[in-house]
């Protein structure tokens, strides 16, 4: 094979709606290709990270190189790349398309095509790329595999005689999607003698190697010990090493043209290295960079702030190296009378916000409060001035404030004929301006409205899900900004104003929500040996409250017995507790708290 031949190059990623069976036909690929001996095998390999295990959703893509012998009697080299499904992370989809020639799109045959199947199919054809429809678990008594080709056919408009009928769990027809990704998916095209242009499509910080890109090579090849520069960055290394992941991580003598892999770039600062740049050589650069990628932006603001005010430095240090992971990441210092020091953390939307969180808290070892999720809000002062508010302590004193816009989405849920009058009622429920509805076929229907942010970043999802049994899907991006009559609301514990509980609502629903919190806090906050009252208000006006009783809490009264170690961890056990609470005024208040507005259920 000379350098320059790629015709046995497949480079393709498998995009779906979540969970119809992404990273299950994965580890079928992997399995079947004998990539990954069946006795090691662990069900969704690709999925490293403890979270995406225990949840069972790719938060992160994954590029791993594969080895197929075809029924051509030739030997292929596919680097399989990994999605997410979740709405939160589509912008990694987008990353990861980019590195492709082509994508493996899988339907489910019981559910069909649902708002992520048409999102994600939509930006594989805006990138051009060769697409193989799957449709997955055939295995299942209830599946329609000819009824989801029409639906392919007709709400995609991707022809569907390719379309590869699957199971990823009992391995049916993975032979014959791996031979149609063979057929169907062009090789890379590149030249191996020109000036190297890879794109970064990803990078983490390891601490002995420092920062370790995954790479696409477009033109060029890279080698350790070249001389590398990256185009936007305007900074360079020296390549410690190049490897692939099979999918343990494998060293190799170089990365030729149009294939992917990780570069070891020994880089010490998590920053240095960004997504979407490009890579060339530092004395023979391309003429050009590659476009790169869109910006990912925020939509979803919170406080985070350590437990023990010690930890700020390490909080900021463990935000930094996450960023290298994961650079939709932004945060600026933010400091709450009741919390302390921390930070305004943007997030995608609320799955990506718990999954930092967590991050965080299990990699890094910090025990950390985030405080209710706020959008981004025009405030539009008196004097003319606007400014951005993304936490409701930011917000100017209502004489200062003229008027407050807030941004709306474009939704779009999908859903079958039955539902649409549940949906439109929790639209209504939420803000949410009908615009228009699409018959798809005789069992879908597509439905678009525009929707405040906020409204849909609290239990909207939930309630979707809910009130169609599972059946609606959803996908939205942003509209515009428009004016919306909003109050601040506090709430008070002991009399005393908690900044980091107060919530920006719309006057409408600020006495039910008012209401609602101080019930939930009620619940929540444990009785403490004085009585706590819970009151909400707007400005001066209180508009809800409830009690937390008194009561001493005696963690010892139920060992009556003489037995000592038991006395003594029961005492450990609610030190533990006690840790995770945090003392507001004279008030132990815990983490969960400053989240109860996500739990308040809707009235
Ligand atoms: N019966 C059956 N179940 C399947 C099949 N493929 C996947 N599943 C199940 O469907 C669920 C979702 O599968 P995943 O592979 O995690 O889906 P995914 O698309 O990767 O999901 P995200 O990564 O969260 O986007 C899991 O419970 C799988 O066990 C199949 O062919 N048949």
């Amino acid at each position: 094979m000379s350098t320059n031949d790629t015709s046995h190059i497949r480079n393709f990623s498998i995009v779906a709606h979540i969970d119809h069976g992404k990273s299950t036909i994965s580890d079928r690929i992997l399995e079947l290709t004998h990539t990954v001996e069946e006795r090691d095998m662990e069900a969704q390999l690709l999925d490293t990270m403890d979270i995406e295990r225990e949840r069972g959703i790719t938060i992160k893509s994954n590029a791993v190189r594969v080895t197929y012998d075809a029924d051509d009697g030739e030997t292929y080299q596919f680097n399989l790349i990994d999605t997410p499904g979740h709405v939160d992370f589509t912008y990694e989809v987008s990353r990861s398309l980019a590195a492709c020639e082509g994508a493996v799109l899988v339907v489910d045959a019981t559910q069909g095509v649902e708002a992520q199947t048409v999102s994600n199919a939509n930006l594989a054809m805006n990138a051009n790329l060769d697409i193989v429809p799957a449709i997955n678990k055939i295995d299942l008594p209830s599946a329609q595999p000819d009824e989801v080709k029409e639906e392919i056919e007709e709400d995609l408009a991707i022809p569907a005689d390719d379309a590869v009928c699957v199971s990823g769990k009992t391995g049916e027809g993975i032979h014959d999607l791996l031979e149609a990704i063979v057929l169907l998916v062009s090789p890379p095209k590149g030249d191996y003698d020109a000036p190297l242009k890879a794109l970064i499509l990803d990078s983490y910080f390891d601490e002995y190697r420092g920062v370790v890109a995954t790479v696409r090579v477009f033109d060029g090849h890279i080698r350790k010990g070249d001389q590398l520069f990256m185009m936007q960055a305007g900074e360079g290394f020296l390549v410690d090493g190049v490897g692939v992941k099979r999918p343990a991580e494998q060293l190799v003598d170089e990365l030729g043209v149009g294939e992917v892999g990780f570069v070891v770039t020994g880089l010490k600062d998590p920053d240095a290295v960004r997504v979407g740049d490009t890579l060339t050589y530092r004395d023979r650069p391309c003429a050009e960079a590659l476009p790169g990628y869109r910006e990912a932006k925020p939509m979803v603001y919170t406080g985070i702030f350590p437990v023990d005010n010690k930890d700020y430095e390490n909080l900021r240090d463990a935000l930094e190296k996450l960023r290298v992971n994961d650079p939709s990441l932004t945060w600026s210092p933010e400091t709450s009378v009741a919390l302390g020091f921390g930070f305004r953390v943007g997030f995608l939307g609320l799955l990506h916000m718990e999954v930092v969180k967590e991050r965080l808290e299990r990699e890094f070892s910090l025990s950390l409060i985030a405080t209710s999720p706020s959008v981004d809000y025009h405030v539009y002062k008196t004097d003319g001035e606007m400014i951005e508010v993304r936490s409701p302590q930011d917000l100017p004193d209502v004489t200062r404030i003229d008027h407050i816009e807030e941004p709306y989405l474009k939704a779009k849920v999908i859903v079958p004929p039955e539902y649409t009058g549940a949906v439109m009622q929790l639209a209504i429920e939420h803000r949410g301006i009908t615009q228009d509805m699409i018959y798809l076929t005789e069992k879908s229907v597509e439905m678009h409205f525009d929707i405040p942010l906020a409204e849909l970043i609290l239990d909207f999802f939930d309630q979707l899900k809910s009130r169609t049994k599972g059946y609606a899907s959803l996908d939205y991006e942003f509209s515009d900004y428009r004016t919306s009559d909003l109050v601040k609301l506090d709430i008070l514990l002991s009399g005393d104003e908690v900044d980091a509980l107060s919530f920006i609502v719309h006057r409408d629903k600020a006495y039910t929500l008012a209401r609602g919190l101080c019930d939930k806090l009620k619940e929540i906050i444990p009785r403490q040996q004085f009585e706590v009252p819970i009151q909400g208000a707007i400005g001066n006006k209180i508009i809800a409250r409830s009690t937390v009783k008194a009561v001493r809490k005696d963690v010892l009264a139920k060992c009556y017995g003489g037995d000592i170690s038991r006395k003594r961890k029961l005492l450990e056990k609610q030190k533990e507790g006690k840790k995770r609470m945090k003392q507001i005024g004279s008030v132990e208040v815990p983490q969960e708290a400053f989240l109860a507005v996500l739990k308040v259920d809707d009235q």
